[in-house]
Formats: structure tokens, C-alpha cells, sequence
């Protein structure tokens, strides 16, 4: 297996190997996630379902824990655990996954990574970018890493991919899932960096109003609410990112702690196939 960085910030090709084959072969699959907790979303191409089963694409993924369901998104009949994320002419592109988000921060325990594969792809457009947030909280100045060392965020879903639905809709979506607090700066359980962690769910900052500091004399909620948009930006920043071009089998592991994602809808009326194995996280400290 060969491992070639595609930027400085984040994201490596890895060739020469079936992911099929790390199902099954300890030592490769080791060597793919120390890659990950490295390069934080690796790819390959040529992942096609005979080399790459659907069975297996889930067992890659049940490797590192146990998988998601998904609220919304249906799972493959023939692979329940798999969700498919197909925007076609009877489900068009809408506009839910892009936007620079997290996966899963509206619950207590966000995923840890996921694995996606592009069954099929518009001839251009339909690209997916991701972000390194370690590298994005190492860039923030001293004075704000001060400044947000200790403090909770508050998220929710209906911040973001809920925030079309219909009401009755999002009220049952919000029992189910109350909102969830992190930290900001979360740590990564495995390498122990720090993460910026505020995303699209994030609503506001739970105890920056009670900072016993008077900020040039604002008011905190505007000041708190300033600041999370300030730290919700940086993954905006391309110096973090890459962006991946999709052919049909192409795949991404992606650690969902350390990094943030965008899909890009600039596709329609085109298909896009993709289909998804996500993994349980543990909660964020
Ligand atoms: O379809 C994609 O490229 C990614 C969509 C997404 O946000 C996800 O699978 O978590
Ligand atoms: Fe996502």
C-alpha cells in the first residue's frame, strides 16, 4: 500500500490495496488507521463491489465500532446499516449537506468516522472538501485559545439539516434528540490533539455569559455570539482543507473527531450516488 498526501493540511490517497482485504488482514488494517489518525480522511479509487462487497464495505467500517443508523437517511435493503445517500430527479440535490459540519454533534456521542463510497457521480461537479480542525484550532492566536479553553457549545439538528422540515416533524426530532453540549475545544481520544469543535449545529456558547470578565465593555451574548461565529469560520479556511473529486467506487474514510466536511451541490439535474457506513463516537471531552 502506497500512502501520497494530497495536501499540507489534510488528506491522503492510499493505493496499491482493497480495502476488502483490511477486513480481514490485522496488520493492514492497522497500517490504514494510523494513516487516518494521521492524514485525518484518506481515499481510493477503484473500490468497485466486486473487490469492495457491501457486506464488506460494512465490516471495514464495524472494525473501527459499531454503526449509526441515521435519522433520515433510508439504509440499503440489502445491506441494512448502510445508508444511501442518493440525490436523483425523484430526490433532488437538496441542501442539507452543504454546509461545513460535524457529523452527529447534535448527539451526546457524535460519530467517530465514517465510510462513504460514490456509486455513481455526475461527469463534473458533486465534490466533497474536508477541513483539519486540529490544524485549525493550532492556528487560532494565543489570546483565543485562552479565551475558549473551558467553554461548552450547545448543538442542535434542528440548527441545520432540520431547519426545513416541517414543524410537526422537527418537534418529534428534537424529543428524540435533545440538544447536545461539548466542549469547544475538544480532545482527541486516540492522538490526544486538540480539536476546534463548533460546526453548522452549533447554536451558542453555554458559559460565556457567566465569564466573570467584562469584554471592552459588550454585551456577552452579542461578544459569545461573535466569537462562535469567529470559530465556526475557520474551517472555511482552504488552507485546511481538501477537496476530493468522486468517480464512481471511489472511496473516503473520514475521522469525524478531527475533522469537518462540505458537499458540494453544484450537480443538478445530475445523479449522485453515494452510500455510507457511520460509526458511534464516544462523547467528546
Ligand atoms: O455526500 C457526501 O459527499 C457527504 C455527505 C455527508 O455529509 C455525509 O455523508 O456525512
Ligand atoms: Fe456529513
Amino acid at each position: 500500500m502506497k500512502i501520497e498526501p494530497l495536501t499540507c493540511a489534510i488528506g491522503a490517497e492510499l493505493t496499491d490495496v482493497n480495502l476488502g482485504d483490511a477486513v480481514r488482514d490485522d496488520g493492514l488494517f492497522q497500517e490504514i488507521y494510523a494513516a487516518l489518525l494521521k492524514h485525518k480522511v484518506l481515499f481510493l479509487r477503484d473500490q468497485d463491489l466486486d473487490k469492495l462487497s457491501r457486506r464488506d464495505h460494512m465490516a471495514f467500517a464495524m472494525r473501527l465500532g459499531e454503526l449509526e443508523t441515521h435519522p433520515m437517511a433510508p439504509s440499503h435493503p440489502d445491506a441494512p446499516g448502510l445508508v444511501q445517500i442518493y440525490k436523483t430527479p425523484d430526490n433532488p440535490p437538496d441542501r442539507y449537506e452543504n454546509a461545513w459540519h460535524c457529523d452527529g454533534t447534535w448527539r451526546e456521542t457524535p460519530a467517530l468516522g465514517c465510510v462513504l463510497r460514490c456509486i455513481e457521480c455526475p461527469p463534473v461537479g458533486g465534490d466533497t472538501m474536508w477541513a483539519n480542525m486540529v490544524l485549525a484550532y493550532e492556528m487560532l492566536p494565543a489570546h483565543v485559545k485562552q479565551e475558549i479553553d473551558g467553554l461548552i457549545a450547545s448543538h442542535s439538528f434542528n440548527a441545520s439539516f432540520a431547519a426545513a422540515m416541517p414543524q410537526d416533524k422537527r418537534l418529534a426530532m428534537k424529543a428524540q434528540y435533545p440538544d447536545a453540549e461539548h466542549p469547544v475545544v475538544r480532545t482527541h481520544p486516540e492522538t490526544g490533539e486538540k480539536v476546534l469543535f463548533v460546526n453548522a449545529f452549533t447554536t451558542h456558547l453555554v458559559n460565556y455569559h457567566n465569564a466573570s470578565r467584562v469584554r471592552f465593555g459588550q454585551d456577552f451574548n452579542q461578544a459569545g455570539s461573535d466569537l462562535l461565529q469567529y470559530l465556526i469560520r475557520q474551517a472555511y479556511n482552504p488552507e485546511f482543507q481538501v477537496r476530493w473529486r468522486w468517480k464512481p467506487n471511489s472511496v473516503a474514510i473520514w475521522d469525524n473527531r478531527a475533522t469537518q466536511h462540505y458537499a458540494v451541490m453544484d450537480y443538478a439535474p445530475c445523479h449522485r450516488k453515494m452510500e455510507r457506513a457511520a460509526i458511534i463516537g464516544d462523547k467528546p471531552f
